[in-house]
């Protein structure tokens, strides 16, 4: 991974259950305030994205997580930092979800996730699923 300071490597989990997907929104105190996401944090040195996924979703939200596929890792330039975001499709194993450090979290189906205002590195992410989720359904 990047040992560049300003070029951050994220992982992100797009947790499925019974048709919905987990968004959270960062607080008004962390960097993008406000905005949605996918619960998630950055790659520490030697730890593989996953690990850092697991350990990411019992620090923030109280929850352990079986990691699955990987999308396509997502590159945006904010302002004054660069995220790349390195996606994998989560389900919960265990836990209630208790927010740490999210303002909120919401439950939506897969086409209703573009109506939440997205960091802006989620939004090729979002579109990447949903691209996926419609071929499987044979629908474009
Ligand atoms: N966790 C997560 N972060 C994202 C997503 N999209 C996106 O642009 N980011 C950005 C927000 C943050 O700048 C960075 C993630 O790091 P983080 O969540 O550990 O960052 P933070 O700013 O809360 O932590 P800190 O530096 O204040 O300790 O990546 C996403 O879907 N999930």
């Amino acid at each position: 991974m990047s040992p560049s300071l300003n070029h951050l490597h994220v992982t992100c989990a797009i947790i499925e259950r019974d048709g919905l997907v987990l968004a959270a929104r960062r607080s008004a105190a962390m960097s993008l305030p406000l905005k949605w996401e996918f619960p998630g944090g950055k790659i520490d040195p030697g730890e593989s994205p996953e690990e850092c996924l697991r350990r990411e979703l019992v620090e923030e939200m109280g929850i352990h997580v079986s990691v699955g596929k990987s999308f396509p890792p997502s590159t945006h330039h904010y302002p004054t930092f660069t995220v790349t975001l390195h996606p994998f499709v989560c389900s919960i194993q265990s836990g209630e979800i208790v927010l740490h450090e999210h303002a909120a979290v919401t439950w939506l189906p897969l086409e209703e996730l573009h109506t939440l205002d997205w960091a802006e590195a989620d939004v090729p992410v979002i579109e990447y699923y949903q691209r996926g989720c419609r071929r499987r359904r044979g629908s474009g």
